[in-house]
């Protein structure tokens, strides 16, 4: 089964759809948003995500109070989500900068409103993030758009991801395997959820959200079938700010896309055959039998 967002379609044996996870670290900046955009674009990457939060509904409240240093001076933690939100007119310019320079754009709302503020923005598709995986509520605002739906599964039980999609149903889902810490070690990645959700929800599609440091766990994670990547970018991993350190700088982005396609055109079809360049050493070294 494939799922469509904008022009792309997912799945089906197609070239796994690289996703810029931007989040948060545009630091609240509009410029450093573009410029991220464009890190994606000149990598080659699909897609850019964002996170849109209603800082006072997606905040929990036991962190609203506590104190945090920022480059703008001390401040709440609520008040930090403030200070990184975009408003409308920011996104339609983002949203401008990334259709011209050809990449659809999304993001994971983190409450119901912030489904309606990107409705009206329209976009082609909606994240579930991990953390939001149990928000039935939210679930049933995303399924109700009825756009494609991607849902991340870090931090959650089987019994409560198959709650999510029983409320989202299987139709319009791309499932993403993820394990969420940051940056996440490699013993706890366990890439072998991967097939594992594929026989779990069968025609799903099912990708990968990474966390780790470097490519070789998101690599792995494309020759075990995953159909789609997603990896936070940064312009600069030493930057203030909780994901960047788990994040890619450009040019690993440019590797991971490179390497993605390497390896995509190294799993064949699994059909055995004699190709023409081996029948030169065929002639070398295989001794016909007497
Ligand atoms: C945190 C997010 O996703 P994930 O759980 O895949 O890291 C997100 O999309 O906002």
């Amino acid at each position: 089964m494939t799922v469509t967002i904008g022009s792309r379609v997912i799945g089906g044996g197609r070239p796994a759809y690289v996703i810029a996870e931007i989040g948060l670290n545009h630091n609240g900046d509009v410029e450093l948003a573009k410029r991220l955009i464009d890190v994606a674009a000149d990598a080659g990457a699909d897609a850019v995500k964002f996170q849109k939060r209603t800082p006072e509904i997606a905040t929990p409240e036991h962190m609203r109070d506590i104190p945090r240093e920022t480059p703008w001076g001390t401040m709440t933690y609520l008040e930090y989500r403030y200070r990184v939100e975009f408003d409308r007119d920011q996104y339609i310019e983002i949203s401008d900068h990334a259709m011209l320079r050809g990449l659809e754009w999304f993001a994971s709302p983190w409450d119901e409103p912030s489904v309606a503020f990107l409705e009206d923005l329209g976009v082609h598709a909606h994240k579930v993030a991990s953390a939001s995986l149990t928000d039935h509520g939210l679930l049933r605002a995303l399924r109700d758009t009825g756009k494609t739906v991607i849902l991340s599964t870090g931090m959650s039980t089987m019994d409560e991801i198959d709650a999510a999609i029983d409320v989202l149903g299987t139709e319009r889902l791309l499932l993403m395997h993820a394990t969420s810490t940051y940056p996440m070690e490699p013993g706890e990645a366990n890439l072998r959820m991967i097939p594992a959700l594929r026989e779990r929800f069968p025609g799903v599609p099912v990708g990968y959200s990474g966390h780790e440091r470097g490519l070789q766990i998101s690599l792995a994670a494309v020759a075990l079938g995953a159909v789609a990547v997603e990896r936070h970018i940064t312009l600069d991993r030493t930057m203030w700010g909780s994901d960047h350190a788990a994040s890619l700088e450009p040019t690993g982005l440019q590797h991971l896309v490179r390497d993605i396609r390497v390896i995509e055109s190294a799993l064949g079809d699994g059909v055995k055959r004699v190709y023409q360049s081996e029948l030169a050493p065929m002639a070398k070294l295989r001794r016909v039998p007497a």
